[in-house]
């Protein structure tokens, strides 16, 4: 089912927790707020599971740190067993080095693991935890685990670019088949941290020019360099309509909402009372089916018109 932009919902992202054992200066949090509460993995499911009548396929899990839900080898198996095609995670790795085998043996396709830097102090210094030994433990075991295609995850800003050198090296060197240069935005700590933003630019030019092969992704609409059995590929979500046309996700937050756009509060629907009401699971389904269809008619790209000029000078 397409919305009125022509856009089809595949994704599921899901927040799991708002909680991390990391403090990143530039930390979006998904555009939520932070919630105690936490849907547990029946409710999970049961939003996925109705998700696949409209076009829902993967299923993304994030956080906060997704690794912190002690039933989230319960929450994955779920998904799988509702008939979601490919259930992937992002997170920060720390874990990965004791949770990578059982997360592959419970159905978890795949990882996405963040690493802004190489370098100890600085890794310290952007996550607030001298944990890079740890990530990169955790890296070379999600590999052997085969969560693949591994994908690290490295956020350009003033602070780290220096690294990028250094990470791209890493990433061939250690078998990760793909590594996402994420643009800085402006949505929650990053918006106090904006002044850190790095265009993206001028790195996509020599990129351009050393690539084997270039590709464009049809989720974002998002270019692929591939460069010595490593793809690079580049994310810029912020102030990019070419990116939000090719949106094809919406969101379950930490404490059971909807949500059609990571930068709108005022576009999503609360299903925490379906979910959690007096209700048989039929009338669930079908109050959830509801919802859907009502955040799929107010659903909109949030860039529609290209803005030149937005990084700070
Ligand atoms: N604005 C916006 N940013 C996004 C969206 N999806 C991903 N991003 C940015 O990309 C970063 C990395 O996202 P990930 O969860 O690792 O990856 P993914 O986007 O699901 O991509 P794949 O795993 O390759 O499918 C996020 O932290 C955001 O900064 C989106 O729908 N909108
Ligand atoms: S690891 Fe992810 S969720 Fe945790 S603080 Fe860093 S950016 Fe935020
Ligand atoms: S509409 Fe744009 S900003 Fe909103 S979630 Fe999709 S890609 Fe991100």
């Amino acid at each position: 089912m397409i919305d009125r932009f022509g856009r089809p919902i595949e994704d599921l992202r899901v927040t799991l927790t708002h909680v991390c054992n990391f403090s990143c200066f530039f930390c979006h949090m998904e555009g939520e707020d932070n919630s105690q509460s936490l849907l547990s993995p029946e409710e999970i499911s049961l939003v996925a599971k109705v998700g696949i009548e409209y076009g829902i396929r993967s299923v993304k899990l994030t956080g906060g740190e997704p690794t912190l839900r002690r039933d989230l080898l319960r929450i994955i198996r779920e998904l799988k067993d509702v008939g979601i095609k490919e259930v992937s995670m992002t997170t920060n790795g720390v874990l990965l080095s004791t949770l990578a085998w059982k997360l592959k043996e419970v159905g978890l396709d795949r990882v996405n693991v963040s690493l802004h830097s190489l370098d100890k102090q600085l890794f310290k210094e952007i996550t607030g935890v001298d944990a890079l030994d740890k990530v990169i433990e955790g890296i070379k075991e999600a590999i052997k685990a085969g969560l693949r295609p591994l994908k690290l995850n490295f956020v350009l800003t003033k602070k780290n670019i220096s690294q990028l050198d250094n990470i791209i090296n890493f990433a061939i060197e250690t078998g990760v088949d793909e590594l996402h240069l994420i643009e800085l935005h402006p949505v929650g700590l990053g918006k106090n941290t904006f002044e850190y933003h790095e265009k993206l630019e001028s790195i996509e030019k020599i990129l351009k020019e050393k690539a084997d092969k270039i590709e464009i992704r049809s989720k974002h609409y998002r270019p692929r360099y591939y460069l010595n059995n490593l793809v690079i590929e580049v994310v810029k979500p912020y102030a990019n309509p070419i990116f939000c046309a090719g949106c094809n996700r919406i969101r379950l937050t930490a404490d059971g909402k909807l949500k059609t756009c990571l930068y709108r509060q005022d576009k999503e629907i609360d299903i925490m009372d379906i979910l959690r009401g007096d209700f048989s699971l039929e009338e669930k389904i079908e109050l959830i089916r509801e919802a859907y269809e009502i955040a799929i008619a107010i659903r909109e790209p949030n860039f529609k018109y290209r803005v030149e000029s937005y990084a700070p000078s």
